[in-house]
């Protein structure tokens, strides 16, 4: 039982005050939100279809303001506890596992982060007191975020993929099934501007995808999350207090043959007035269930096009859990300094890409 206590509840959390800085707001990325409430709605499916081929913005999705500043606090909480106690609850990363907290590896490493596992036996495991305080309200926010954002749009996939059945994803990410979904807490410690700038390019996190099915990410006003347009150009994503931002990922794009591009993305020093404190993050991970194969589902609109039988290049089957294992494995490598570059095969003969 840890001899560290907080407060009942935390105190509340104030987002910063939006950029004011220019060369910010020409380059926020046109992103249409697509209100996820209109798949209740005759012809909103079809609808809201024709939207979802890259990053997805989506309001009508439930979550007040106050909620999600509550899981905030707990974010800016967590990682003010004495740094030998967030240490108990260490993730296993060298082993791809991410539940639990993420140190910072050494001063290169500016991100730490908090992951809760989806909540199933599986997953059982210690946490700190302040999280276990709330632990119903987080089970609460968790589950409504596979319920209402998750399904849905696993649904409208479907749908655009043309599958007979509209819960053939639906039934690939089963809440109770084994397979690993978190909720993250996420820090990142501003690096000296100098620094920054002459030796990471102001780049805090390389583009990337990421490796799992959809990734949520909650309001978060700091100027820092860029999206590599079609074109190639990089653009802010500009987060709205009433939008969930939702990175399509790499299953997604397996599963449709390429169709559906995972969304290259990557976080940078945000503008000189926002660049003076940590920037947190809220994200939820989901992710198909553990042994779900990663290959194109056999999809009509697939095979018009060709698209039905790529499989990236994968030499052996590969399961959901697999992928994303590897790729974590070799991300804790290169943060270690285990490898020179998160870029190359990550597994099967399938590489992973990072861009600038
Ligand atoms: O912090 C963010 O806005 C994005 C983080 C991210 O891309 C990731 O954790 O994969
Ligand atoms: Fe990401």
């Amino acid at each position: 039982m840890s001899s560290f206590r907080a407060a009942e509840s935390p105190a509340p959390y104030e987002y910063p005050q939006e950029t004011r800085e220019k060369c910010v707001k020409v380059q926020y990325a046109n992103l249409e939100a697509l209100d996820i409430s209109k798949m209740e709605q005759p012809e909103g499916t079809a609808a809201l279809a024709k939207q979802v081929l890259s990053f997805i913005n989506t309001n009508g999705h439930g979550f007040s303001d106050e909620e999600i500043r509550r899981q905030y606090a707990l974010c800016r909480d967590v990682f003010e506890l004495p740094l030998e106690e967030r240490r108990r609850f260490a993730c296993d990363t060298a082993k791809g596992d991410f539940r639990g907290y993420k140190e910072r590896a050494n001063d290169r490493d500016i991100v730490e982060m908090y992951n809760i596992p989806k909540f199933t036996p599986e997953h059982s495991r210690p946490h700190p007191q302040l999280i276990l305080d709330q632990l119903d309200e987080i089970k609460d926010f968790s589950l409504r975020i596979h319920n209402n954002l998750l399904l849905p749009l696993l649904r409208l996939f479907a749908y655009v993929l043309e599958l007979d059945d509209e819960d053939f994803f639906v039934q690939r990410h089963r809440y109770e099934a084994e397979g690993l979904e978190y909720l993250r807490y996420m820090k990142y410690h501003p690096r000296p501007a100098a620094t920054d700038a002459a030796e990471f390019g102001n780049v805090w996190t390389p583009g990337h995808s990421d490796y799992n099915t959809l990734t949520f990410l909650f309001h978060q006003p700091v100027a820092s999350l860029q999206v590599q347009t079609p074109e190639g150009p990089w653009r802010y994503v500009r987060s709205r207090p009433d939008a969930v931002v939702v990175n399509i990922a790499d299953a997604l794009e397996f599963f449709s043959g390429g169709y559906l591009k995972s969304t290259i993305h990557r976080v940078v020093r945000p503008p000189p007035d926002q660049a003076d404190r940590p920037r947190l993050s809220l994200i939820y991970f989901a992710r198909p269930e553990a042994k779900v194969t990663l290959k194109p589902v056999a999809s009509p609109l697939l095979r018009r096009l060709g698209m039905h039988d790529q499989t990236e290049g994968f030499t052996h089957e590969v399961t959901a859990e697999e992928w994303a294992r590897a790729r974590i494995a070799k991300d804790h490598k290169f943060r270690v300094g285990e490898v020179k570059s998160r870029e190359g095969e990550i597994i099967a003969g399938v590489s992973q890409k990072l861009y600038d």
